[in-house]
């Protein structure tokens, strides 16, 4: 019997793709192909090399290799875009939806002709539109075609929740949906810390607080950094959605899903709660929304259409 290992290959191979390939690796979850344009080849080959050249000192088995030829990612299970460009101090996500759909249909095409049964998780912002794009671009069933941005979002909710409760990030839990934009609507009700429900913890003023920032979270960042945006946690949300993927795990995570009819919309991509396993998005779990929720996720929603709206 051969037992083969999985294949994951990574588009862009800048701050967020780099990151990727390099935990997915020290996961062992695959062996990973690191792909950007032909005149990075050697930066991206440099990358990939110095990569590998950590194995033996982390003690992990798995191949990576950089490239710009899509070839090299036949036949891969999953396949992550990340290339495109990022926001500067100053702009929003939405001013990248010219440039980045140019690359999301060409990249797109590349990957479809050498990985026709694959999945594709997109990273690229504004990431609600473009897994839009990538959708209609590939033809691909919308069970494998997933945005990340709830995992992202959820992390900071969870961190900021942590640091203000002073416990272990791993007993906290919430859930973010909407848009990944200033929109998004983290879900306070559905926020736990150790399984105590977090508007028992928390006054009302230090919960909003804590909203606010999350809403704000990848702004926070790329105000810090000066010329780019986050990397690292955005890498370790893709790596978790991957591994849910990869090992059948049937996680509950919130990813950017196509709906048609759930939540009352039709026809757009929208961060949401789903069951991430051997078939991609294999379920879109309904939560109960009140009100105000579902006013906030309709605020959102009319956000990620208006930047669909000058989609070519
Ligand atoms: N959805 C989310 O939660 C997040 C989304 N992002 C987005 O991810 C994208 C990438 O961010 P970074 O990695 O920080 O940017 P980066 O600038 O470090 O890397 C992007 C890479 O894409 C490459 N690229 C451009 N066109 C390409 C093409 N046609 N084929 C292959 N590669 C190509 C570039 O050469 C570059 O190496 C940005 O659009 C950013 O806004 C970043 C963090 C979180
Ligand atoms: O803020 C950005 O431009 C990058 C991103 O999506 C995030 O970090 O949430």
């Amino acid at each position: 019997m051969t037992l083969k290992r999985k294949k994951v290959s990574v588009i862009g191979a800048g701050f967020t793709g780099a990151t990727t390939a390099f935990l997915l690796a020290q996961k062992e979850l695959a062996d990973v192909v690191l792909v950007d344009i032909p005149q990075l080849e050697n930066p991206t080959k440099g990358k990939a090399l110095d990569m590998l050249e950590a194995s033996p000192v982390q003690g992990f088995d798995a191949t990576i290799t950089g490239t710009s030829n899509y070839e090299d990612t036949a036949n891969s299970d999953i396949v992550v875009i990340t290339a495109g460009i990022a926001r500067k101090p100053g702009m929003s996500r939405d001013d990248l939806v010219t440039t980045n759909q140019k690359i999301m249909k060409s990249v797109t095409k590349e990957i479809v002709k050498y990985s026709p049964e694959c999945y594709i998780i997109v990273l690229t912002n504004p990431v609600d539109a473009m897994t839009y794009t990538v959708f209609k671009e590939s033809g691909f069933p919308k069970n494998r075609v997933i945005g990340q941005s709830g995992v992202l979002d959820t992390a900071r909710f969870r961190t900021f929740v942590a640091q203000e409760l002073n416990l272990s990030v791993k007993d906290v839990t919430g859930f973010v949906l909407g848009g990944h934009g200033d929109d998004m609507v983290p879900l306070v009700r559905y926020s736990y810390a150790g399984g105590i429900p977090l508007e028992t913890l928390l006054p009302k003023d230090r919960i909003d607080a804590i909203v606010e920032r999350t809403r704000k979270g990848g702004g926070e960042i790329v105000n810090l950094l000066g010329n780019g945006s986050a990397y690292y946690a955005p890498a370790a949300s893709i790596v978790e959605m991957t591994e849910a993927i990869l090992k059948d795990q049937r996680r509950v995570l919130p990813s950017i899903a196509y709906l048609e009819g759930e939540y009352g919309y039709n026809g757009i991509y929208l961060g949401v709660p789903t069951i991430l396993g051997a078939g991609g998005i294999e379920q879109i779990i309904e939560l109960e929304l009140t009100e105000d929720e579902k006013a906030g996720l309709d605020k959102s929603a009319e956000s990620v259409k208006s930047v669909m709206s000058v989609l070519a």
